[in-house]
Formats: C-alpha cells, structure tokens, sequence
C-alpha cells in the first residue's frame, strides 16, 4: 500500500512478506529522522527498507535489533548501526535493505525517549506530521495510540509525540520541531539543499580525523552535517596519496584505537558508528628505539615483553621501570572503563563520577601532571629518564617533564592493551570510510571547498565562506582547522577570545616535519625488519632538535599491497621548522630539500639499512611548506606545544569557543596530537554539539556552571 502525496515528506508503506515478516518501507528523508521506533511484540519480526532514490542513512534512536532475528521489546537498542546489505525481502526495486548490527544495549525509559526522540526532520525542522487513516489520530506532544493502523500518511499537522500500533506493533514516533510541513515544503521548494540558511545542524571545516568523527557522530545521532574540505581527498594528517603503484600515508602510519577490546577502541568504534569495518593486521612490535649508546628496545606488543626486554637492560631500575609503568596501568584503566564522551558536558560527567567515584578521581587527580616527574619519582638513571623522554617525544613531540601523564599512558599502555593495529590498503582508509559512512548517513561532504572565513552574525557563528565566494549556514560551525588557523585566519579582524588569549598564552605552535616518502627494492631490508623505528643516534641532547631524531615507518612490514612486488615504502619523518624553509628562491628551495634529505638517508643508511640509497625507486620530499599547503596548517605545525612546563592537561582547550556556536575539534584541543587523541576530541565534540542543538540531554544551568569552573581551571595552567 502506497501513500501518495503530491510532494511526499515523510512516507511510509507497508507490505507484508511471506512468514512473520512485515516491512517499513522509509522514504525520501525519512530513515534518520524517525526517533524512535518501538515494537511492543517481541515474536514479530521486522525488516527495513530504504528508498534508493534517499541516501542510505543509518538509524539513530531507532531501537532497533536485529533486522533478521526480530525485535526484541525486552531489550531496547540505544543505538543502532546500520549498514547496507544485499537486498532481502519481495519489496520493490526501488527498494535496499539495511542490515542492522546492534550496538550497546539499554532499556529505556520515557526519559531517554524523549531526550532520544529528534525526531523526524528535527534537522530540517520539517518535523510536523499527522497520521491520517482509520483510526489515527495525533495528539501534540503526548504518546498516541492508534489501534491496527495499517497504513498512515503525512499531511499538515500538529508536530509532537504520537504512537501508532500498526498491525499488533507499535511504533512510536516522536518529533520535537514546530515547523508544519507546508511551511517545510515550501522551504524545501525554495532550495533547502546546499547553500541555504540553516540549512545544516553542523557544518564541519575540514575533513581530518577529529573533523570526520565529530561529523559522523553528529549524523547518526540525526543531525545533517556538511563538511567543506579544502583538498580532494579526506583525510588531512591522516589522508593518503598514490604515486607510480605506492599508497603512501601522508601522517603516522603508528594506529592506535583499532582494537576490539575496551573503551579506548575509538577508531574502531567511530567506523562502527558509521555501518564501516577495516580489516587490520597487528603490528608485533609498536617500535624500534636506536638510541644513543647503542641502546637498543624494541617495544613488543607483550607487556611482559617489553619489560622483560627493559629491565634487562637496566636491570638496577627493575623497580622503578614496574613503578613508573605500573602508574600509567592505574591512569589507562581508569580511562578505559569510561564511556568517553565531553568532559564539557555536565550531565554525563556527573554521572561518570557517579558511576565510577574512584576512576574519575584517579583522573582529575593526574589530570595536571607530567609524566617526566612521576619517572622521577621512581627512576634515577639519566639513561632510562632520557629512554621515557624519547617514549613521550613520539606522544607529543616534547620530553617526558612537558608531556601531559594521562596522555603518556594512555599511548604506553594501549600499544600493549589493544595494540597497534595497522589497517589494511592503508591509514588513508580510515578517512575515506568514515566520509563514505557519513554521506551513507545522509550527510554531505564538499571536497575543493577552500573556507575563507566563518561567517559571524551579531557575534555567533552562523556559516562558512568559500574561496570562491559560496556561502553556507548553519547551526553550528566546527572548526578542524587549528586554534591559531580558526582565530587567526577564518575570524582574521575579530577580537581573540579571552580563552584564546589564554591557550595562546600556555602554547605555542608546535615545529612542522620534514617528510620523505620512498619506495625501495625489498631486498635491502633484512626479513625480520620491524614496521617502526626510531632513531637517534649519538647525543640525547638532539632529541627535540631539528633533525634530530628520525620517525621511520615501513608499513609494507605489514601490508605488501601498498607498494608493486619487491618493493617496500619508507615513510620518514623528522621535525623541520618553517623558518628553515622560508624566502628561498625556488632553486636554492629545491637544493635544500635535496641536501637535507641526502643527510637523512646517510645516517639510515649508517644505522640500519646499509645501501639503502641505491636502492631508491621513488623519492618525494615534503617539507613544513608543503604541510602548510596540503593540510592548511599555520606553519604546518605538527599542533600545540607548551611554551614552558605544562600543568599536563589542564590547559588544554575543549570543544567550545568564546564564539558562541563555533567549536573547535582536533588536535589543538583536549587531549592533543595522534590520531586516537583527536577521534576523541571529535566525540567529545559531537556530544557538546549534540545537546547544544537538542539532539541530546542538557541542563543549560549545570552547563554555565561547568563551563566556568573547566574556563577557571585551564587559568590555573
Ligand atoms: C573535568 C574535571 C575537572 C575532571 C574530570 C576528571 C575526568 C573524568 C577526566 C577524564 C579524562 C579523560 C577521559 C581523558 C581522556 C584522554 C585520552 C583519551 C587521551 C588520549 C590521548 C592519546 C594520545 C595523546 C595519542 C597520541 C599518539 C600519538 C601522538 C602517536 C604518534 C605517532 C607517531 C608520531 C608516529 C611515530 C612513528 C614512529 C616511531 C615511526
């Protein structure tokens, strides 16, 4: 049975399948927008189908089980992701079937369901529907019931909460917005795609990790997000590029969160988020250490391994290597039996602290120290203290007494927790699927959409401002680009924010990286050759210097499809900064690029790879230049450093900026650089986002208050 409607909103028709199966069909915009459905027999079973003509887009607030195995009213899905499948079912052509993988599960109260319930077409504030057929009726704002409704369709009406039993199940559907469909549709008429005043919930600036994941988060809890990217690829830091047969990852290739254990999986989770899996292959050992010397650790996946393998090494400190260690497993435990989410957002803080009293105080309790003196406390050889300066100079590109202790152990713990995990075709991929999941969601992504500036009106953010002079609105603006880009180039002319001005006032912009991306004959490297390394050969002095120590990936270690048979991939990093680079004439430029990469390669070839030169196939040099160019960062800075020694984390920015609606998201706010610190940051985001447009839960007087003390805190830093 179809409904027509000469402009349909929201569509739904019902078909019965052979057994116990009864169709949804959702059309046009509906699928995310539904809120909640909810069937009251569990024996039923249910599958979903979605139009093709919509953008295939997951369910939020759906509860939802398994589209096979049926409805479960005793268990309810809190959220549920869904992915494309195969079509199942005698629905029409037109028709794709979404293949429902439960997520966490949770009962759930009317509470939950109204904080749940954005509705169908909250982002569009179309959200007014009535059911109109035998027996239904719609009451504002009430749950409804309509006794065996088999079909019901949309027309003008009162918006709220109404409840139908369709064919002994009850669906409940629940839309908070106000506008009526005419309205809605005469909107719609008048061009409510791209480009079009509040059009969007979110617009995202910038499609990197932390950018992609506060996005994707935004879309399956409903809200429609656009992000303009600047380049043709997603990805920033963490994107990819071709040349003559190799994948090369343009950033890290060292990949936590991609585990399938704990909380702290936020990779993992995030693609999950999105219907999206990678399939990864575990790397044996996180890293090589050649250190000044000859001091050699390798840092093995096994925990006792690795200890073995240190204390072995400096068998006096046995007990300071368990201490020091020990006291990071105390802060990673605590991190992974949250549920991470804004530490800005009070109602779920608070309830953390409820939940896990002794967790989050072991937090709060580190949260403004360094790992350099807790070593201290424990350790006294100026060898080892100069090893676990190297161990953080990886985290954050500073020693270990400038390194925030939770973000130490966070990386010290997890690469032997969940481990390092490389992900198969390369780390370009992990981009790529969450942009993929994102538009699957029914959100839109922009790519050559260079942003000039944010667009404020009466001091609130309200849209984004292309190169070439397009315009697009929204509720919110989030910002991937960094803090120093945000206030200094996308408001160039606005007053700097006084939390600004303060986080200017702790950090600075940390040196960008020379990088060489090399494909080699296979033969030169020996057959147990391990996937990282890092190097730093005669003077612990030139840790943090220019060229100093050198970060060298050969991830076709683990994946030999990223480059043409009997050749592997080299991806070497060094920190490099601007001034190095700036006001050469072309010539001399490229001279130096060569000189200085020719320097590198003599002391790997030195160290650990004899012949290495020769056996060079392809070479691209890129310095902070062509960082600042490619990923549209000031400097091409790697991100935030502090300027003297930090209080760890406390004055590390969150989400929210003293622009209202504007937020940050990335590596320039809590917790900082790597890949897994700004997937955090972008699910931190999302949730602020989220209760600031309706989406989630928020207590506007517990949020002022919360918002002030963490403002008060970082002044403290
Ligand atoms: C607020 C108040 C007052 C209180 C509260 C308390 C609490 C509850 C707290 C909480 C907290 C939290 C949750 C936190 C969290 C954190 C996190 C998650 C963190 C993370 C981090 C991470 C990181 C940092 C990472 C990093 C990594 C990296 C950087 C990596 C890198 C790599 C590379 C560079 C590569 C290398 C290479 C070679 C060696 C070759």
């Amino acid at each position: 049975m179809t409904l027509a409607h000469s402009l349909p909103v929201l569509e739904f028709m019902s078909s019965s399948l052979p057994g116990n199966h009864n169709t949804l069909i959702l059309n046009r915009h509906s699928p995310t927008k539904l809120g909640f459905i909810r069937p009251t027999n569990p024996k039923q079973k249910f599958n979903f189908f979605v139009s093709q003509k919509v953008k295939p887009i997951g369910f939020f607030g759906c509860n939802l089980c398994d589209s096979n195995s049926g409805f479960n009213s005793r268990q309810l899905f809190y959220e549920c992701y869904a992915a494309q499948s195969s079509r199942i079912g005698p629905s029409s052509r037109k028709h794709k079937a979404f293949s429902i993988k439960r997520a966490k599960t949770r009962a759930l109260n009317d509470h939950q369901l109204f904080s749940m319930g954005s509705g169908f077409y909250s982002s569009r504030q179309l959200g007014t529907s009535r059911l109109t057929s035998s027996g239904c009726k719609i009451l504002s704002g009430g749950a409804l019931r309509i006794p065996n409704t088999k079909s019901f369709k949309h027309s003008s009406g009162i918006s709220g909460a109404c409840e139908v039993n369709w064919s002994n199940h009850k669906f409940e559907l629940r839309s908070k917005s106000v506008l009526s469909v005419d309205k809605a549709v005469e909107r719609e008429r008048s061009g409510g795609g791209l480009g079009s005043e509040n059009s969007y919930d979110a617009i995202v600036i910038g499609s990197g990790i932390g950018g992609l994941v506060a996005a994707t988060q935004l879309a399956v809890k409903g809200a429609r997000v656009l992000v303009l990217e600047k380049y043709v690829i997603p990805g920033g830091s963490s994107g990819y590029y071709q040349r003559d047969g190799y994948t090369f990852d343009v950033g890290s290739s060292v990949m936590f969160g991609f585990s399938d254990k704990g909380n702290l999986n936020l990779i993992t989770q995030a693609l999950a988020a999105v219907g999206c899996e990678m399939q990864v292959i575990p790397d044996p050992t996180t890293v090589h250490f050649h250190l000044p010397n000859n001091l050699s650790v390798r840092v093995h996946r096994e925990y006792r391994e690795f200890i073995a393998e240190l204390t072995d090494k400096f068998p006096h400190e046995k007990e300071g290597i368990l201490k020091f260690y020990g006291e990071c497993w105390k802060i990673f435990n605590a991190l992974n039996s949250l549920e991470l989410k804004s530490l800005e957002e009070p109602i779920y803080l608070f309830g953390q602290f409820f939940q896990k009293p002794i967790e989050c105080l072991t937090l709060a309790y580190y949260l403004p120290q360094n790992a350099g003196d807790i070593a201290r406390k424990y350790i006294k050889d100026p060898q080892l203290l100069s090893f676990i300066d190297a161990e953080c100079f990886i985290v954050s590109t500073v020693n270990a007494l400038l390194t925030p202790m939770i973000n130490a152990s966070m990386v010290l713990c997890d690469r032997h927790f969940g481990g390092i995990n490389y992900p198969v075709g390369g780390v370009g991929g992990i981009a790529k699927s969450l942009a993929k999941g994102l538009i699957d969601q029914g959100s839109e992504i922009l790519y050559k959409a260079n942003v000039t500036s944010i667009i404020l009106e009466q001091g609130k953010a309200v849209g984004a401002r292309l190169s070439d002079g397009r315009e697009y609105f929204a509720k919110t603006i989030i910002s991937n680009a960094t803090r120093w880009d945000t206030f200094g180039n996308l408001l160039k002319g606005e007053r700097l924010p006084k939390e600004e001005e303060n986080f200017q006032k702790v950090y600075v912009k940390a040196p960008s990286f020379l990088s060489i991306h090399m494909g080699v004959k296979a033969e030169t490297l020996p057959p147990d050759t391990d996937c990282h390394h890092f190097v730093l050969e005669n003077d612990w002095k030139k840790l943090e210097e220019p060229y100093g120590s050198i970060f060298l990936s050969i991830p076709t270690v683990l994946d030999s499809s990223l480059a043409p048979e009997g050749r592997h991939i080299l991806h070497i990093f060094t920190t490099s900064a601007m001034e190095d680079w700036e006001g050469l004439p072309r010539k001399d430029y490229e001279a130096k690029k060569e000189i200085v990469a020719d320097e590198i390669i003599r002391r790997l070839e030195k160290k650990l790879f004899p012949g290495l030169r020769s056996s060079i196939v392809f070479m691209e040099v890129g310095t902070p230049k062509t960082h600042r160019r490619y990923l549209a960062r000031d400097k091409g800075t790697y991100g935030p450093m502090p300027r003297g020694t930090p209080k760890g984390l406390l004055g590390m920015p969150f989400n929210t900026t003293g622009v209202d609606s504007l937020y940050c998201v990335g590596d320039s706010c809590f917790p900082g650089q790597g890949v897994i610190a700004v997937a955090f940051s972008g699910v931190m985001c999302a949730h602020r986002v989220a209760a600031d447009i309706g989406l989630e839960k928020k207590s506007p007087i517990l949020d002022a208050a919360l918002l002030r003390l963490l403002g008060w805190l970082r002044t403290l830093a």
